[in-house]
């Protein structure tokens, strides 16, 4: 059964003390944790507090970034650690520290759930799931919470959506969303807008059919559920000649939130099963953005980014609601660097969404040409996975970049990618039935091949788009490491990001791409960066914890070019929380 521990318990290292009597301390953590909490409203939600780190971007945008400029240009050099978490999981930590007046949440990878006194480290509580022995995690990992009221919401990768008491971690109700036996499971961090908790589920390498659903927060209760891929008589259901029961569409990153238009934004994922001659046809709503009421779930216009995918190319990172002057005037957009390689951007209304632009971002040689009206690519077909057939296509099926969150930020008006470049690949197309519960690919999963361009020199590439006039502005390039870093934008004209796999975290200039401060860390950085205020300091988060697929890219290019990519990247969850030298805690002094 499901269990909420406190800080004695759940694998932690017991304090020598019990937390009551320890010196400081009038009262067991969790009464602490219950004193202090400040419930999240919507309004809250629309409009968090500079200081506060409320969800998985901090704000429904999903701009990732912080307003607080305690930390700038000028002072970065001076950050220092303020204190540290292990978490004792192994695997990729990719959650970030959710900050809510003081007290942070974390996720590790098999949905526990960690809360700490943000501004000491302190153990407040601490949530374990209890797991299915037979659970198999293609992808173990977990990317977050979401807050509401005095509750937090999680998703679990056995297909549960879990609601704790935000004070106690004690649970409250734990819905199944779907059977992990037949290939479903979730990674992602809920969105809580219009009143509903919403969450997609994973599992487009077992052949499930994507959705997205909404959940009462009160009861418990699914309120809706909408299906990625139109089931008969419903529209785009035409898209699909066969297939469409398995068809794929899986949604594992959070969705982004327009209050004004109410709607909700998801990126989709693949369609499966990989080869597209499996299942011809456009196959709506694979590879797109869906915009969702989030009132009744109804689908309210939706853009595909490239139709009948074969590189699963999953689209699944929403789209950026940024403000993008064009040709004299202010379109509402969302901007998306897609993982087709090409960086999208689309205008959004009550109406609908509408295709703007399109270009390439990294080497990219499957489009031959966009449609300037609809944005809708067309293809070198000998570029295109096939059954059958072995196909070499760029960039390979991780994509110009995966599911790390590109950041902007309203200061510089520029958009920071965190980019593969030079990166190639391969899939063998075979013929494959459809199994419940089993891989679903018509492809092996081992045989994925990775190539680098001849003559290239990275790979990683952060990348800074004046996006006004789809112009790169700078970009800062890593030797001898793909990329996966999530990226976060500060007020201080900073740039963070981890995600390469020499374990730096490191903080960048916004304006030029300079790096100003980098740190080692206890493994790879693969953790989305936030950042807070408390009593008057600002603190940098970020978790580090390597593991997941930046893991199987390092296993694809040690294959690949054994001489310039080792396998081990050292494994283990940590959160580390930065603050300037002389803001840290005073030290205990000498006697
Ligand atoms: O199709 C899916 O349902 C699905 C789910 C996930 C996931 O939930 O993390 C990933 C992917 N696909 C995927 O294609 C992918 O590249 C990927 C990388 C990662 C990761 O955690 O690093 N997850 C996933």
């Amino acid at each position: 059964q499901p269990q909420s521990t406190g800080p004695s318990a759940g694998g932690v290292a017991p304090p020598s003390t019990p937390p009551s009597q320890q010196p400081g301390t009038q009262a067991p953590r969790a009464e602490q944790a219950e004193r202090r909490f400040t419930p999240v409203t919507d309004q809250r939600l629309r409009n968090p507090e500079p200081r506060n780190w409320l969800m998985y971007r901090r704000t429904y945008d999903g701009q990732g970034y912080s307003p607080l400029d305690q930390i700038n240009t000028n002072n970065v050099q001076d950050l220092v650690p303020a204190w540290s978490f292990s978490t004792g999981v192994n695997e990729g930590h990719q959650a970030p520290p959710i900050v809510n007046d003081g007290i942070m949440y974390i996720t590790t990878p098999q949905a526990q759930v960690i809360a700490l006194d943000a501004k000491t480290g302190d153990l407040l509580w601490r949530y374990k799931r209890q797991l299915p022995e037979d659970l198999t995690q293609l992808h173990p990992t977990n990317r977050g919470v979401a807050l509401y009221g005095d509750r937090l919401f999680v998703a679990t990768v056995d297909c549960f959506l879990v609601a704790l008491d935000a004070k106690t971690g004690k649970e409250i109700w734990a819905e199944q969303v779907e059977d992990y036996q037949k290939g479903h499971y979730m990674t992602l961090a809920p969105l809580v807008a219009g009143g509903k908790v919403m969450v997609g589920g994973s599992g487009g390498e077992y052949g499930v059919r994507g959705y997205v659903a909404g959940y009462d927060p009160d009861s418990g209760k699914q309120a809706w559920r909408t299906f990625m891929i139109p089931g008969p008589g419903e529209p785009g259901h035409e898209t699909w000649q066969k297939g469409w029961e398995t068809g794929g569409g899986s949604i594992w990153i959070t969705g982004h939130y327009d209050p004004e238009l109410n709607l909700a934004y998801w990126g989709t994922g693949n369609a499966a099963p990989w080869m597209g001659d499996a299942r011809p046809g456009d196959n709506l709503y694979t590879t797109s953005v869906v915009a969702l009421n989030p009132n009744d779930g109804k689908i309210r216009g939706h853009h595909q980014y490239h139709h009948n995918d074969s590189w699963d190319w999953d689209e699944v990172s929403a789209p950026l609601l940024i403000d993008v002057q064009r040709d004299g005037r202010t379109i509402k957009a969302l901007v998306h660097p897609g993982r087709n390689g090409y960086l999208w951007t689309l205008e959004r209304g009550q109406e609908g969404i509408r295709f703007v632009s399109g270009v390439p971002y990294v080497n990219q040689d499957v489009f031959t040409g966009i449609d300037p009206k609809t944005g809708r690519p067309s293809y070198n077909e000998a570029r295109k996975p096939r059954l059958d057939a072995k196909v070499d296509f760029c960039p390979s099926l991780w994509g110009g970049k995966d599911w790390p969150p590109a950041a902007y930020s309203p200061r510089t008006r520029l958009l920071f990618v965190p980019a593969n470049e030079n990166l190639c690949g391969a899939l063998t197309g075979i013929r494959m039935d459809y199994v419940p519960g089993q891989l679903f690919l018509t492809a092996g999963i081992e045989d994925i091949a990775l190539s680098v361009r001849p003559g290239a020199t990275h790979i990683g590439e952060l990348q800074a788009w004046d996006i006004a006039n789809n112009r790169k502005v700078w970009s800062h390039k890593f030797e001898k490491s793909q990329l996966w870093g999530p990226v976060m934008a500060t007020g201080g004209d900073l740039v963070f990001m981890g995600g390469t796999n020499d374990r730096y975290f490191r903080a960048f200039d916004a304006k030029d791409g300079r790096v100003l401060w980098q740190v080692r860390t206890n493994s790879g950085v693969t953790g989305v960066p936030s950042s807070y205020e408390v009593d008057g300091t600002q603190y940098i988060a970020v978790q580090s914890g390597w593991g997941v697929d930046a893991q199987r890219m390092q296993d694809a290019l040690a294959n690949a070019d054994p001489a310039n990519y080792k396998r081990d990247v050292p494994q283990g969850g940590v959160v580390w929380v930065y603050a300037l030298r002389q803001r840290t805690q005073p030290q205990p002094q000498r006697r």
